[in-house]
């Protein structure tokens, strides 16, 4: 009870200073709250949203799917959905850095976003992955146009901090509902047609069909099956013998993987090599294959001479920074000559990313390894690469083999190839002779070494030993006489046949 003024004073005083400690307090309490909700859309934003480009990410596409498979199954509507992937973009990352890879991502965000109308949705799924979302486009037609639009706008060059990229994209395209009934399955077919896509020769847009998801799922698969590959032993080299086309005997060979999967059997390595590549696999069992084709050759050196070894490197494993330093380290522990191993290269990797390029090659060849040009003439790389590349030896693709003697063109390429080859230096053998006419012709014109089924399809190591054995040279074993085996695989006709006069006319 308040029994006098000066304590109903105090009282209002005491009563006045409550009421500003609660009011501070709910204004601290607004403040807390405004500070979580901007949080709580800072997390939501981050969440949902791609830092680098700013785009919605695939958490926010799978939220928003959600709403749209009721919006779809309520109303029914139209969606297509573009499944792009840039190609090659691993190797802006890898030469330039991820800085300029990311604004090379932001200025394809922005591409891709100014060529669409407002109302659809351009997603970055990861890495270098975007899926576009076109808002009931009517027909099949229209979604097809706007995807070639998409490639349009990207073939045009970016410049990044004073680089200039040409790239490209392989694009998959699935509608809904003709082609799926949900959106995780319009996702995956659109994903199923972008490797297609990529199947293909990237640069391209392809529409989904029941047989790309087959595929995809067969890809699976065999990326899952060769994880456990070389554990299970389920991988190995076979060795093509390449052959002096001067008289017929063995002068190397190609080291050429196999892959028998406990299920499927052989897998050629066609269907397997582009997913180890696309997997990372492709660094560990190309070191593999390595590993094992050096402690052949330094076997096969005892006994038979030195034999040069050829390995096919792919583009991954040739930009892979630690390549170098593990060729040389294999070649040490195996007692191989480094001079014996040749890596194989092809056109196509060298022609991207010049300076790049020219260091590894650079680095390659210092330390004493052969380099060779695989598929050579199927790139169109420019002869003035060859000259700045330290390239020991090309080797004619096999398009340009098979058509010989008779095919006119072909004959004209082989012979340039020889006489530029000659010309440099440099060795030239010719893959994927299959006649003793290719043979004789591919001899008259100067080409050093062959290759093919002619002489001997690729074998396991021990059948290669009974080739060698057969068609080896005299002098070849140093100092030791090469054992007959008990007979050569493939007959060889030792005669030449003389070159067509036409043939020899459209050479002059
Ligand atoms: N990065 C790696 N790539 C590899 C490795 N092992 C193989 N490969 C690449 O896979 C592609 C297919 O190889 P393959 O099925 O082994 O075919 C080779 C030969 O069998 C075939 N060939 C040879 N002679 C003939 C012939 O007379 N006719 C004919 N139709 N085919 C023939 O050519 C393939 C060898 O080609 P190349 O490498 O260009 O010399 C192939 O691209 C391999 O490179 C690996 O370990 N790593």
């Amino acid at each position: 009870m308040v029994s006098s003024d000066d304590e109903i004073g105090q009282l209002g005083e005491k009563f006045n200073f409550m009421l500003e400690q609660i009011q501070r307090r709910d204004t601290a309490l607004g403040k807390e709250l405004v500070e979580r909700k901007r949080a709580e859309i800072q997390l939501d934003h981050i969440a949902h949203y791609d830092s680098v480009t700013g785009l919605p990410n695939r958490h926010f596409f799978n939220r928003h799917t959600i709403e749209l498979d009721r919006k779809f199954n309520q109303q029914g509507a139209n969606f297509a959905l573009l499944f792009i992937d840039l190609d090659n973009f691993k190797y802006v990352n890898d030469t330039f850095g991820h800085r300029v890879g990311d604004l090379l991502l932001v200025a394809v965000a922005e591409r891709l976003q100014n060529a669409l109308r407002t109302r659809d949705l351009v997603v970055r799924l990861g890495g270098d992955e975007f899926s576009v979302l076109l808002d009931d486009p009517k027909e099949l037609e229209l979604a097809l146009r706007l995807a070639h639009k998409m490639l349009t706008v990207m073939s045009e060059p970016f410049n990044c901090e004073n680089h200039e990229f040409i790239i490209s994209a392989s694009i998959g395209l699935a509608m809904m509902p003709q082609h799926a009934g949900r959106f995780d399955e319009l996702l995956s077919c659109a994903d199923a047609a972008m490797y297609a896509a990529k199947a293909l020769g990237k640069n391209n847009v392809q529409v989904w069909t029941p047989e790309m998801s087959q595929r995809t799922v067969q890809r699976f698969t065999i990326e899952s099956g060769l994880r456990k590959a070389i554990e299970n032993g389920e991988l190995e080299v076979y060795y093509q013998p390449i052959m002096h086309l001067a008289d017929n005997r063995v002068a190397g060979m190609e080291a050429l993987l196999r892959w028998k999967h406990p299920v499927l059997g052989f897998v050629s390595p066609v269907e397997f090599i582009p997913v180890a590549e696309e997997s990372h696999l492709i660094v560990s069992i190309g070191n593999w294959v390595l590993q094992q084709a050096c402690t052949q050759a330094k076997l096969w050196e005892q006994r038979f001479g030195q034999l040069f070894i050829a390995v096919n490197v792919s583009a991954r494993q040739f930009r892979d920074p630690g390549f170098a330093d593990n060729v040389e380290r294999i070649v040490r522990e195996t007692g191989c000559p480094p001079h014996v191993l040749e890596l194989e290269v092809t056109e196509t990797m060298l022609m991207s990313q010049t300076s790049e390029t020219m260091k590894i090659l650079d680095d390659l060849s210092g330390r004493g390894f052969q380099l060779s040009l695989d598929d050579f003439g199927t790139g169109y790389s420019s002869l003035a690469y060859l000259k700045r590349f330290p390239i020991n030896k090309l080797k004619i693709d096999r398009s340009f083999v098979s058509d010989l003697p008779h095919d006119v063109d072909d004959a004209a390429i082989a012979q340039v190839i020889v006489s530029l080859s000659n010309h440099m230096g440099m060795k030239v053998v010719a893959e994927g002779i299959e006649t003793p006419e290719q043979a004789d012709f591919l001899r008259q014109l100067g080409c050093t070494y062959g290759q093919g089924f002619l002489f001997s399809q690729p074998l396991p190591a021990p059948r290669f030993e009974q080739f060698a054995q057969a068609n080896l040279r005299p002098e070849s074993a140093s100092g030791v006489a090469p054992r007959m085996g008990p007979g050569v695989p493939v007959e060889i006709r030792p005669e030449v046949i003389p070159c067509p006069d036409s043939v020899i006319k459209h050479i002059a």
